[in-house]
């Protein structure tokens, strides 16, 4: 039987204008979020060729947050790392970090955002640290390019590298060049740069790509660390299976788009005090209402083109498109 026409509300004049009024005070998107990516989108044009990198991708990231990004090889997480690091610029959308809007930065902002609002961290060590300073020496580069300077700039330069190197257990390592270092403590000298000019953010992109899964336990530490003791907003992108294990807050971008995400909390058994860490899949819903299905889910059900919804009181219903098969569903 089919379901009965719904009549539709009609609304006086003043209560449209009400509603006007009140979408127009809502705050903006992302308002208190330390970052925010509004339909991001990034098209490379290589010999006559387009790329879509970014396709309107949403993301918001809030201050004082670990997590990371995580999808196939070519979804467009380098791509996002870049623009969130300020290296490449947007096709189109917004992103703003901190306060900063990196799509209207002058060159001169650019720099300035580099090189005190995030810090960063590669998979290749050779892109993190010069190879004929010491890792204390590494440290206090960036604070002198930062412009402290003079005998008392020195001192507090030394001071912030000797601190940090402690911090991240490594302070051992404060006088040895990059090739005398294991391959996990470049990557914690790396995190100490990155963490040298007290970023708001700290962006990494594959950081233990490179690395044994003991030595990517102990970088995970690290970010932690700088996460807890220094208030520093970490994002980590990651083919690291490990990953869930160490963040909250996992999110996946397919395609050029965050499609889901997982949370992660602790809850302890009232009767035996144990904890258990219990993770929750989550889709991203955008503002328009689009919403993407996990690929396994429509497969299960062969959901592809259509599907009927349906508005139950707490929930909206999902199903395969039955419309050709006599209006029954399983
Ligand atoms: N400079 C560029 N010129 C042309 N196409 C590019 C460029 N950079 C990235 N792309 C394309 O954009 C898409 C996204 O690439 P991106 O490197 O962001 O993916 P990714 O998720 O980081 O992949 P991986 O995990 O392999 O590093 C890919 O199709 C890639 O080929």
């Amino acid at each position: 039987m089919p379901a009965p026409a719904r009549a539709v509300p009609t609304a006086t004049l003043a209560e449209l204008a009400d509603r006007a009024t009140a979408s127009r005070d809502r705050p903006a998107y992302g308002h208190d979020a330390l970052i925010t990516c509004d339909r991001l989108v990034r098209i490379f044009s290589a010999d006559g060729v387009e790329v879509q990198a970014l396709q309107g991708l949403d993301l918001l990231v809030r201050e004082g947050e670990l997590m990371a990004l995580v999808g196939a090889s070519g979804s467009g997480k380098s791509t996002l790392m870049n623009i969130l690091a300020g290296l490449d610029s947007p096709t189109a959308g917004a992103a703003r970090v901190a306060g900063r809007d990196l799509l209207s930065m002058t060159a001169k902002d650019r720099l300035a955002y580099r090189r005190e609002v995030v810090g960063f961290v590669w998979q290749q060590t050779a892109r993190n640290l010069l190879p004929y300073l010491t890792a204390a020496q590494n440290i206090a580069l960036p604070l002198r390019l930062a412009g402290s300077r003079g005998a008392k700039g020195r001192r507090a330069r030394t001071e912030r590298a000797l601190e940090l190197l402690e911090l991240l257990d490594i302070a051992d390592c404060r006088d040895r060049r990059p090739r005398q270092l294991s391959g996990g403590q470049q990557q914690r000298v790396a995190i100490a740069v990155a963490l040298a000019n007290n970023p708001a953010v700290l962006l990494a992109d594959e950081p233990t790509g490179e690395l044994d899964s003991h030595t990517a336990e102990q970088i995970f530490a690290a970010f932690r660390t700088a996460n807890e003791r220094l208030g520093t907003t970490v994002v980590i992108v990651t083919h690291d299976q490990a990953v869930g294990g160490e963040v909250r807050r996992t999110v996946a971008i397919r395609d050029g788009r965050t499609s889901t995400e997982v949370l992660r909390r602790s809850e302890v058994d009232a009767a035996t005090g144990h904890e258990t860490v219990v993770a929750r899949e989550y889709a991203m819903l955008d503002r328009a209402g689009r919403l993407q299905l996990p690929a396994d889910y429509t497969a299960a059900l062969g959901m592809r083109d259509r599907v009927a919804l349906e508005l139950e009181s707490d929930h909206v219903a999902v199903r395969p498109d039955d419309s050709e098969s006599g209006g029954k569903h399983g």
